[in-house]
């Protein structure tokens, strides 16, 4: 059966929207036809019913309620689909034949900015990236604020999928080409295909920051945006670029076994170092928090600037609570910029921005005011923005959320809505009036008049008080189970005058308010510079409150590589064990001697020492003040970090794969000027396999790069690496042995540790008895064993009875240019040795 010219008609749209639901709105419904109905009623449990045709002909369909859309939108969108909106885009009433209908706009994950599943404190970025000789360009921006960036990333599409993970970017806007080259990997990104048939246009200020390689991904980043949602770009920032070497790079995997902003478990916020720092009162310094979190930076005027802010709110307390009073009154200005740009504002909106800029003039004042010189300067920076303020002097003091139903604009500011106002209102009082009226004429004290939109207004008797009606004036318009409804023709005549006024008062009102918006809409740049200088102001308060209350202080910054941090203190640990002791620890490195090799038992606070010293590092660099007595720091460039086991389970990698991976990594990218924290290296591997790698590493980061590095590891073997290498010190952390049990000091104190602790921890764990006593029997004999061959890796005893093939290995080892060396080529080289070793078996 040939399609019903509507369902031509959305076949026609639906062709062009193959990777998206297409909502087809038909009257105050979103339908949806044969895949997508069948699909959607799945995912979102509601009804499949069928239209047109008999049988097998019937087409599979189901529909959303127009109001209620949003709600569906968000459950499609979280589940990482495409929603496409067809609107009706003529009026229906003024329209002969078929009315016609658009997509209006394509929401998807990256570019969904309204609903519930919005968290409003944190980004929501939509990406773009190229593929470049040695990497990747990727630009990114938030549509809902229009704050945007481009960056280099370089290595493979690992690399790049790693950044779009700790950006939480859901949806990537691609070629063809990369299309295919990503497909697989992808997992939960969205890839989206921009072929660029036709050429945003994009305006020179959004590129002028970056490099002319970048440009290419930022254009199909707004050429996509420009085709999907149909509206302005207004709003859009310009496209910021860090060159390289301001900002301190942090890789994905360190992030992530730092805890900067998720746990590594789980990944929420709690236990994160984001989340002790985070006391902004708006949701605007919140995601500016987390995007310094993100980036922390590497220009030491750029960090001392934000110290001096820091440091000055912390001086001044009483400023600080007025400010942060003020700031909680002002709305996310960032996000009302948006919905400007977009159209979408509301007058309830423009009553926020309104509001929020009222209180501009009094954190000025506060600022400029407070005595303080930097506080007075940064006070320069924030623009009244008087011009729409005056503006909106003109919207009402409380709009209602609709825009279309009055009361957005104040009484007063229009002559002519004034007077249809007072027509309106006028009319109503005429309506009460008459009511009192007819019941004393009539004597019906439950007589009412009543307004419905097929009738318009009526006068309402009761059945039982029916026989005193004026019938003689009265005409009969309804009939209700319990009443009879009348209308007279002087109620007719003032309806008219009520209506017409009513009708023409909400069309200008409308006009007027879009008007205004629209006005508003040239200003958006400079809103969105106040609302960053305010979110700016929001975090330094919020670093001020959290040096006070968790005891930080200044660092100061070196230009030379050395780090001496006294008392320091892992801030997220001592928060958690809440009234307990939290044991201070110095680190303490010098250009002559920047490697430690950390030994300690078990749980004795290895790795926290060791992440302790990063994040006072990222502290420090993001602006804050520091968990210490005091911190004299050096400009770190990058961090690298080899911690804990964090399997990577998604794609398959063994963990002592990961581990050799990110190792690999950590090396080749470290400079002289980066920081290393390398956690028990080797020991997913054979004892002699994982202490001959961990060796080799100490060594060659020694020899070769030079960078500062906390090395812990549990093979006591490797202490005597210091009379080898001058660089290298050895700390332990203490422990302490009471009656038969384990008491961690928790204290890193010089030289290596003296005893291994394991099995006191074991029996920690409460493991049975009998399996105790055995270990210790069995040490015994272990130590015993050892002291017999092995004091040191490179007498490993597999080398003693000397014959040809374990010539040719001593030969093969003797052959290795440690200088050159990688460590995924050592690890090819010990697979060789051992080949050759198992043919001598
Ligand atoms: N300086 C400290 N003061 C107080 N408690 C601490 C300190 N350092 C660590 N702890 C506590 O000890 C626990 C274990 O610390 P951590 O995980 O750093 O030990 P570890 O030596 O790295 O252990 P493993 O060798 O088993 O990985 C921490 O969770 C914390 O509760």
């Amino acid at each position: 059966m040939a399609p019903t010219p509507m369902m031509q008609q959305y076949l026609q749209v639906k062709s062009d929207y193959q990777d998206a639901f297409l909502f087809f709105r038909l009257g105050d419904f979103y339908e949806m036809f044969y895949d997508d109905a069948l699909k959607a009623s799945q995912i979102l449990e509601i009804t499949l019913t069928s239209r047109g045709g008999t049988g097998d002909d019937r087409i599979p369909m189901c529909g959303v309620p127009h109001h209620a859309a949003q709600n569906y939108i968000d459950q499609l969108i979280s589940k990482g689909h495409k929603v496409a909106l067809c609107e009706q885009v003529e009026d229906p009433k003024t329209t002969k034949g078929m009315v016609k209908r658009e997509v209006v706009r394509l929401i998807t994950p990256g570019t969904h900015t309204e609903g519930k599943s919005i968290d409003s404190k944190s980004n929501m970025f939509l990406a773009a990236a190229e593929q470049m000789a040695d990497g990747f360009a990727l630009s990114y921006v938030d549509i809902s604020t229009g704050e945007a960036s481009a960056i280099y990333i370089a290595g493979t599409e690992n690399a790049l999928l790693q950044e779009l993970q700790s950006l939480n970017i859901k949806e990537l806007v691609v070629s063809d080409q990369l299309f295919l080259l990503l497909n697989e990997e992808s997992q939960d990104l969205v890839l989206s295909i921009e072929p660029m048939d036709f050429v945003y246009t994009a305006d020179e200020r959004l590129l002028a920051e970056c490099p002319d390689d970048l440009k290419l991904s930022i254009q199909r980043l707004l050429t996509y945006i420009s085709r999907t949602q149909k509206q302005s770009l207004d709003h859009i920032q310009p496209f910021t670029f860090n060159e390289n070497g301001q900002l301190l790079s942090i890789d994905f995997h360190s992030k992530r076994n730092l805890e900067l902003l998720q746990s590594i478990r789980g990944g929420e916020t709690k236990g994160t170092l984001l989340w002790l720092l985070d006391e902004t009162v708006t949701a605007m310094g919140s995601r500016k928090l987390k995007q310094w979190l993100h980036q922390p930076l590497a220009n030491r005027h750029l960090i001392e600037k934000r110290q001096q802010l820091v440091e000055s709110l912390i001086n001044q307390y009483f400023v600080r609570v007025e400010l942060q009073e003020l700031l909680k009154e002002v709305y996310d200005l960032e996000r009302l910029s948006g919905r400007i740009a977009f159209g979408s504002a509301s007058g309830r909106d423009l009553a926020q921005l309104r509001s929020s800029l009222e209180k501009v003039p009094a954190i000025i004042s506060e600022l400029a005011n407070s005595g303080h010189g930097t506080l007075a300067n940064f006070s320069d920076k924030l623009d009244r923005c008087g011009e729409v303020c005056e503006l909106l002097g003109a919207i009402s003091e409380n709009p209602p959320l609709s825009s279309k139903e009055g009361g957005v604009i104040r009484d007063g500011f229009h002559a002519k809505l004034d007077e249809y106002r007072y027509a309106s209102r006028n009319g109503k009082d005429w309506i009460a009036q008459l009511e009192q009226e007819e019941r004393q004429r009539t004597g019906i004290k439950s007589l009412k008049i009543g307004y419905n939109r097929i009738f318009g207004y009526y006068i309402e008797i009761s059945k039982a008080n029916m026989h005193l009606a004026d019938l003689e004036r009265y005409e009969r318009k309804q009939t209700l189970a319990n009443a009879e409804r009348y209308i007279t023709p002087e109620l007719k005549e003032k309806e008219t005058l009520i209506l017409t006024a009513e009708e023409e008062s909400l069309n200008l009102e409308y006009e007027l308010f879009v008007k205004i918006r629209e006005e508003v809409k040239q200003y958006i740049g400079r809103i969105q510079q106040l609302a960053s200088t305010l979110s700016e102001l929001d975090v330094f308060m919020s670093f001020a409150n959290v040096a006070e209350k968790y005891r930080f202080v200044k660092p100061v910054f070196n230009d030379s590589r050395e780090i001496s941090i006294i008392e320091g203190r892992h801030p997220v640990v001592e928060k958690m064990l809440n009234k307990q002791h939290y044991v201070p620890n110095d680190c303490v490195l010098t250009d002559n001697q920047n490697m430690l090799l950390i030994t300690g038992p078990n749980m004795s606070g290895k790795s926290t020492y060791m992440r302790q010293v990063a994040l006072t590092i990222v502290l420090a660099q993001i602006g804050s003040y520091v968990p210490a007595e005091s911190a004299n720091l050096p400009i770190v460039d990058q961090i690298f970090t080899r911690i804990g086991a964090a399997d990577d389970l998604v794609s398959g990698q063994s963990t002592f794969m990961v581990e050799m991976l990110e190792s690999q990594y950590a090396i080749t990218h470290a400079t002289e000027r980066s920081l290393l924290l390398f956690d028990e290296i080797g020991r997913g591997t054979s004892t002699y396999d994982g202490m001959a790698l961990a060796q080799s590493m100490i060594e060659y980061i020694h020899e070769n790069i030079g960078a500062n590095t906390l090395f812990s590891t549990h093979y006591h073997e490797l202490t005597a690496l210091d009379q080898s290498l001058d660089k290298l010190s050895n700390v332990h952390v203490a422990a302490m042995e009471q009656s038969g049990k384990v008491v961690f000091l928790h204290k890193v104190k010089k030289g290596p540790a003296d005893k291994s602790y394991g099995i006191h921890v074991a029996e920690l764990a409460e493991l049975p008895q009998p399996i105790l006593a055995r270990a210790r029997e069995l040490l015994v004999s272990f130590e015993a064993e050892n002291k017999k061959h092995v004091s040191q890796v490179e007498q490993l005893s597999f080398f003693d009875d000397r014959d040809t093939e374990s010539e040719e290995v001593l030969q093969m080892i003797a052959d290795v240019n440690i200088a050159a060396i990688t460590p995924l080529q050592s690890l090819q080289l010990l697979n060789d040795l051992q080949v050759k070793l198992s043919k001598k078996e």
